[in-house]
């Protein structure tokens, strides 16, 4: 096994997947994520964004290659030590908003906080000043059956950024949501994580959205294709870049 490069906090090398039923889905993919920045996988539908996602998040377990968290070899733990390190160091995002129904807003906000072992009053006190943040803070007593599906998923977004991960996984996050909410949500999600070190792996297929990535890494069928950075652009958050495949 060859060590990962000390500065990244994900590093991942020649990695393969295939589905149950035979599907390739990673075909030899490599990439490192440096700490605290917001990396955005792109690629058409069906490329491997959210199959490569779930293997560095630890949900999937590779057939081939190496997963390195901080140092530590992912692709080597048993299920019950990765759904630990999930569950205390990472966070996901999906692209549909599921929620516990049973609990109101600010209880699943402030899930993720007590299954760490948060006291339920400061978890309450986190959990409402992110639902405020992304503007569903009149929500919090409401449950999530009565709320519309683009403020079920700020909801989502509120419960992965509370307990500060590590890592955060964000598969098409703003989805559900409209175009004229995309930019005001992303924008406060970019914001949250920058300012609180978060590192991000973004999978997108929304030019938009990878723009505002400090990088990106471009999948199709399953490949890592070669990523070309533009120079930054002043008005913009991140750092666009655009792939050429070779
Ligand atoms: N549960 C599954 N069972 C079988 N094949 C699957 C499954 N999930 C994905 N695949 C296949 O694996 C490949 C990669 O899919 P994946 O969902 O990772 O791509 P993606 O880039 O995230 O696509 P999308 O943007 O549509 O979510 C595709 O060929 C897909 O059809």
């Amino acid at each position: 096994m060859v060590a990962p490069p000390d500065n990244d906090v994900l590093w991942a090398r020649a990695l393969h997947y295939q589905h149950p039923d035979g599907s390739p889905a990673l075909c030899g993919v490599s990439l490192g994520v440096r700490e605290g920045e917001i990396l955005a996988v792109t690629g058409p539908r069906g490329s491997g964004k959210s199959t490569l996602l779930s293997c560095l998040s630890g949900l999937l377990r590779p057939r081939d290659g190496e997963i390195w968290f901080n140092s530590v070899p992912v692709h080597t733990m048993g299920p019950v030590v990765r759904e630990r390190l999930r569950r205390e160091r990472f966070a996901w995002i999906d692209p549909a908003p599921v929620l516990v129904p049973e609990l109101n807003v600010w209880e699943n906000a402030a899930l993720p906080l007590m299954l760490r072992g948060a006291g339920r009053r400061q978890a309450k006190t986190v959990a409402l000043e992110w639902l405020e943040r992304l503007d569903v803070g009149d929500c919090a007593r409401r449950h999530p059956q009565t709320l519309r599906q683009a403020e079920r998923q700020r909801v989502c977004i509120a419960r992965a950024l509370a307990p500060a991960p590590t890592v955060l996984f964000a598969d098409e996050p703003t989805a559900p949501l409209h175009h004229a909410d995309r930019g005001h949500v992303l924008r406060t999600l970019t914001t949250a994580v920058r300012s609180h070190g978060i590192t991000v792996v973004l999978a997108t297929h929304d030019a938009a959205t990878a723009a505002l990535a400090d990088r990106t890494v471009a999948l199709l069928d399953g490949r890592c294709v070669s990523t070309v950075h533009l120079p930054p652009v002043p008005e913009a958050e991140g750092r666009a870049a655009c792939s050429l495949s070779v």
